[in-house]
């Protein structure tokens, strides 16, 4: 078995119970928490429609680009460039909440309380008028893929996956990231070219379109080494979140990941979070908890959400990236030009 295997989504969830596929499965669900999927049943257009538009604009030049920034200093809406602590581009991101505003929220029936989520607005630059409905064709059909997904786990382990509370709409958001090349000279080591460090998502499933010409995404295996998740055209990568974990009582892993890029490569990624409903209290289920105590607190997924712009900038923010927020301004880093 490798760390992260291949999958066939479609057989999969048609192999009987003690089969060599679910066997591999349930392996990578409950040591590494990261697989890919094929014959997932996500056309290549709806990739394609979201994608292309999306080179298109990080094409631009920095001046176009710096003017989709979030209106308000939002760090998860519109375009932003990350430097390191010496100024040197790391990470360009755009992204996009899963309403335009609260009244949008309020239709689709998300309860009062969690309208502040979806109070700045997303940035659909007017370049590209078919992005929107791209997006939206993208996040719907990766958390269709997320729901597969966790029907293929919930078989691997041999539980029904109707114990999962997992309710609608699901909470969502939606991210593309962009990793710089560059001509300075090149350190060589992965650990001096990591410029995504490891971490787990907050999510349910995390469910990623890669591109690129260097497998730079890699997931930690049970014995903590790194393995490379090979860039496979077509293949979609799912990572399991915190959230799942914390369901199954850690009986499935949170998949740590990390990305090594930049020098002469290059790598684009775009990312579907999954949660369950605002209103979900996620807490370990009875079927993986027994007769033992629960391993994990209960976690609120809107309460969390409310507070993860907070939490992000307490740990992250520059100082004048606080004060534009605060004061509801748009915030662009400086970063040194490319050499
Ligand atoms: O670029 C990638 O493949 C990883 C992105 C990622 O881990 C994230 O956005 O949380
Ligand atoms: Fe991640």
């Amino acid at each position: 078995m490798t760390t992260v295997p291949i999958i066939d989504l479609e057989a999969a969830l048609a192999a009987e119970p003690g089969s060599p596929e679910l066997a591999t499965v349930r392996a990578a669900a409950e040591q590494v928490g990261v697989v890919q999927v094929t014959n997932h049943g996500v056309a290549a257009e709806v990739i394609d429609n979201f994608h292309r538009p999306v080179d298109r604009i990080l094409a631009l030049p920095r001046a176009v680009k710096e003017r989709l920034a979030s209106p308000t200093g939002h760090p998860y809406r519109g375009w932003r460039q990350w430097p390191d602590d010496y100024g040197r581009l790391e990470l360009e991101r755009f992204s996009f909440g899963q309403y335009d505003d609260p009244a949008e929220a309020s239709a689709a029936g998300v309860p009062a309380e969690y309208h502040p989520l979806f109070a700045h607005a997303n940035v659909w630059p007017a370049q590209e008028p078919g992005l929107r409905a791209a997006a939206d064709a993208y996040r719907a059909a990766f958390v269709g893929v997320a729901r597969r997904v966790l029907g293929l786990y919930a078989r691997a382990i041999g539980v029904d996956v109707a114990v999962f509370p997992w309710t609608g709409p699901e909470y969502t958001s939606l991210v593309v990231n962009d990793y710089p090349t560059w001509t300075r000279p090149d350190p060589g080591t992965d650990e001096e070219k990591l410029l995504l460090l490891e971490h787990a998502d907050n999510s349910v499933l995390t469910v990623l379109h890669q591109e690129g010409d260097y497998a730079g995404l890699q997931a930690q295996g049970p014995d903590g080494g790194w393995s490379s998740v090979p860039v496979v055209p077509g293949a979609l990568q799912v990572f399991s979140g915190s959230l799942l974990s914390n369901w199954t009582n850690g009986r499935l892993a949170a998949g740590r990941h990390r990305v090594v890029a930049g020098g002469t490569v290059t790598r684009r990624s775009a990312a579907v979070f999954v949660h369950p409903s605002l209103d979900t209290v996620v807490e370990p289920l009875p079927e993986f908890v027994g007769d033992g105590e629960p391993d994990f607190d209960p976690h609120h997924v809107g309460r969390a959400a409310l507070g993860s712009v907070e939490d992000y900038l307490q740990v992250f923010g520059r100082p004048e990236q606080v004060a534009a927020y605060r004061e509801g301004r748009p915030y662009v880093a400086a970063v040194e030009e490319p050499v």
